[in-house]
Parts: structure tokens; sequence; C-alpha cells
């Protein structure tokens, strides 16, 4: 049975939430709204009817929530800012908004607990999106400001940031497929949302080396181990091509200061700009690169699909989300990633969706004691393949709000009744608790 102590002494284990999907306090002190905040309250977006307007009342309950985090013997806790809250309109500060992140801030630190902060996890203020949002290459600048601000507030006590959360979701949810906010279904627009988000997280990077000097900044990816689906040749081929637009197009750049080259002739053609200088931008030296792992993506060749490919689903048992649960993707993930890039790693969101009920009480989620087992198995199979991973994150501290789902899926280790706003630790919560003191 795996260890805490298997694991390097200095390695943290902690959780992580976003702002939009645990806070609330929607329109509360001056927040100003976000595209989620919209796109929520849009009718037929969200597939309960459900929007992120109370959430888990995190900004009036936080202390607690803090004090849960101590109870369970967690040395960090990941958690993203919400952008509108500190300057409702992208650029002017709103003094309450930015109280509620000195207080946690604060809270954490007074319980030993280490903050590491996301400046993006998708919650675009309304106003920049009505400026054209990720599409206008400005935005980089706004993003700069925001976060030089962010910096400067909170930056002689908190030192691990992350500039964006899973740039890809941002972009191909947001403006292709169009099930995130701000819901637009335009492969031109994803791609240069795509490249201006880069742009953003470049310029974040630049400003923090000015900033906070003893600190230390990365890029959190959704990370897919992406494996044909069936054995032939072509699908092999679909799968390593498939992996280039979902991993290679938000990792390379950002090491390399430039795009995959199989990608970039599919994308040049469809809208991809590069201005003079962005890639040196985009490719300001970072600390880490922050590994989101959920699942594999399984891709087979496919000629009636204009892209040449379709995703199949798999056989293996899976969670709430229907994705497979495949420890072994986070292993070869984290391999590929040293291999590759040469960075330290955090594993800044794994963790499942289960069919979580309160019985007497209790909610025995096995299941999810399970999962963590496997992957937390696989993360130090990794350290001892010699990968240099420093943490892992489970997602998440809570139930919280899971975008288009709404409240439907919950991925949190305490259980959250959105009727009474109680808390109620999981056994898996318990199961950590032990886990932490091994
Ligand atoms: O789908 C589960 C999680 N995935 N990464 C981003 C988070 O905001 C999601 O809740």
């Amino acid at each position: 049975m795996i260890k805490r102590s298997d694991f390097p002494k200095n390695f943290v284990f902690g959780t992580a939430t976003a702002a939009y999907q645990i806070e609330g306090a929607a329109n509360e002190d001056g927040k100003g709204p976000s595209i989620w905040d919209i796109f929520s309250h849009t009718p037929g977006k969200i597939m309960t009817g459900e929007n992120g307007d109370v959430a888990c009342d995190h900004y009036h309950r936080f202390k607690e929530d803090v004090q849960l985090m101590k109870e369970i013997g967690l040395d960090a806790y990941r958690f993203s800012i919400s952008w509108p809250r500190v300057m409702p309109d992208g650029k002017n500060i709103n003094q309450k908004g930015v109280d509620f992140y000195n207080r946690l801030v604060d809270e954490l630190l007074e319980h030993d607990i280490t903050p590491f902060i996301t400046l993006y996890h998708w919650d675009l203020p309304y106003a920049l999106y009505e400026k054209g949002g990720w599409l206008n290459s400005d935005i980089a600048m706004y993003f700069r400001a925001y976060a030089t601000f962010m910096f400067n507030e909170l930056g002689d006590r908190v030192k691990h940031w992350i500039t964006l959360n899973e740039p890809w979701c941002s972009s191909f949810l947001g403006y292709f497929t169009g099930e995130h906010a701000p819901g637009h279904k335009n492969l031109q627009e994803a791609i240069v949302a795509a490249h201006n988000l880069l742009r953003s997280h470049g310029h974040a990077v630049q400003s923090f080396r000015e900033e906070v000097k003893d600190g230390t900044i990365g890029l959190t990816n959704v990370v897919m181990k992406v494996e044909p689906g069936d054995s032939r040749p072509e699908s092999f081929l679909a799968a390593s091509l498939v992996d280039k637009f979902v991993n290679a197009w938000f990792h390379d750049p950002v090491v390399f200061g430039k795009y995959p080259e199989e990608a970039v002739k599919v994308y040049q053609e469809r809208g991809l700009q590069v201005m003079e200088n962005d890639m040196d931008i985009i490719s300001t030296p970072i600390d880490f690169f922050g590994v989101n792992y959920y699942t594999r993506t399984l891709v087979v060749f496919d000629t009636t699909n204009p892209l040449g490919f379709s995703y199949v689903q798999g056989d293996l048992p899976k969670t709430e989300m229907g994705w497979e649960i495949y420890p072994q993707g986070l292993f070869d993930m984290l391999v590929t990633l040293k291999e590759r890039y040469r960075l330290p790693l955090y594993i800044t969101e794994n963790g499942m969706a289960g069919p979580d009920k309160i019985e007497n009480g209790k909610v025995k989620d096995t299941y999810r004691i399970e999962y963590l087992e496997k992957h937390f198995e696989k993360a130090l199979e990794a350290i001892n393949a010699g990968v240099n991973l420093k943490g892992y994150f489970i997602w998440s501290l809570m139930d919280n709000f899971e975008w288009a789902y709404g409240y439907s899926k919950r991925f949190g280790i305490i259980y959250v009744d959105y009727n009474t706003q109680k808390r109620i630790l999981k056994d898996s919560a318990y199961w950590l608790k032990d886990f932490l003191i091994s």
C-alpha cells in the first residue's frame, strides 16, 4: 500500500478549485459579470439549467473551507482569482474584491497551507469580451496589467503562480465546439483565441520576473493521452496528429518558441496569424508545467470526417463524466512531458466524478479512494523513473459547478449539500487524511 513517506520530502499534496465553480457571490461587493455569468444564465447552455450565482458560497464560507483543508492535513491549495471580481470592467480595481483574496491568502498561511494561484480559470470579464475578448490582440495587455496588479498585491505571500488553466478548453471549447463560454462555434476564432491566450501567458511571465523575484510561475494544460482506437496504421497516424493539436500545440511554443510543424500548416490556412516577436513572448521561460490529467482519448482514422479522424469510446471502466479510468496514461504523459520539455511538473488536477450519495450521514466513495490510490501509484512510478514531479493537487476539494454539467457531477473529496451549504467529508477525505500522515 502506497504511503506518503514514499514520496520525496518536499513533495506537496493539495486540492484544487476555481473561482467561478465555488465562490458564488456572483454580483456581490462590486464584482463584475464574467463570460460564465452570462453563459450560465443563457437558456440551454447548462445541462441542468443551473448557474454559479451561489455555487458553494465559498466567498462567505472560505474560513470554514480552509479549516476543513487543515483538518484533512493538506500541504497546499490551488485556487483561481476571479478577474472580474478584482477588476469588474477588466481594468479598474474593485478593492472589496481584492480584499477577499487578501483574506483568503492570509487564512491559508495562518493554517500553514501553501497557496498556489491560477490567474485565469475561464471567467473572463464580460466587459473585455465585449471588446473582442480573446479574439482581440489587445487582451494580452489587459491580462498583463491584471497579472501585474495581482503579483504586486499578493506576491509578498504567494510564491507559486499559474497564468492560465487549460488554454485548450478556453479556446476550443469556448470558440470551436461552443460547449463553454462564450459559446462560439468557429474554428478560426478558436485558433486566434489560443494564440492570444498564449501571448497573454507570455506577457504575464515577463511581468512576474520583474515583480516577484523569489517566486515560481507556470502554465497548466489539460493533458490527454491520445491513443489509436484500432490497429490500423492510419489510426496510429491520426492519434499522433491529434496529440499535436491538443497537447503539443499548448506546450511546444511555451518551451521551444514554435508551434508543432504538422499542425501549423493546418491552422495557417484557417486564420493563424503570428506577429513579429509573438513567439519570443510566448516562450518567456517558465519554472514548471501544470498537468491536468483525467483520462485517455481514443481516435480512429475516419474518411467520413473532414478532419480525417473521429473519437471513439474505450471499454475501460468509466467515471460519471464517461471518462475511462486509465492511470497508466498519467505515467505515460508525465514521462513524455519530462523527456520533451525537461521542466519540473506539478499534477495540478487529477480526480473523478462519482455517483456520490449521502447514506447515514456518510459518502462511501470507495471508487474515488481506489482511483486516487492508483493515480498516486503512477505518480510515484513516474518520480522513480526520473520525472521531477513536485506536487499533486486533487480535483477537487469540494463538489462544485462543473461548467456545462451544472452541479450534476461531483468531483469533491468533500460533499456539498447545495440546499444547506453543509460540507460533509467523504470517505475519500478521511482516507486522504490518513494517507497524508502515513
Ligand atoms: O472537468 C473537471 C475539471 N477539469 N479541469 C478544469 C476544471 O475546471 C474542471 O472542473
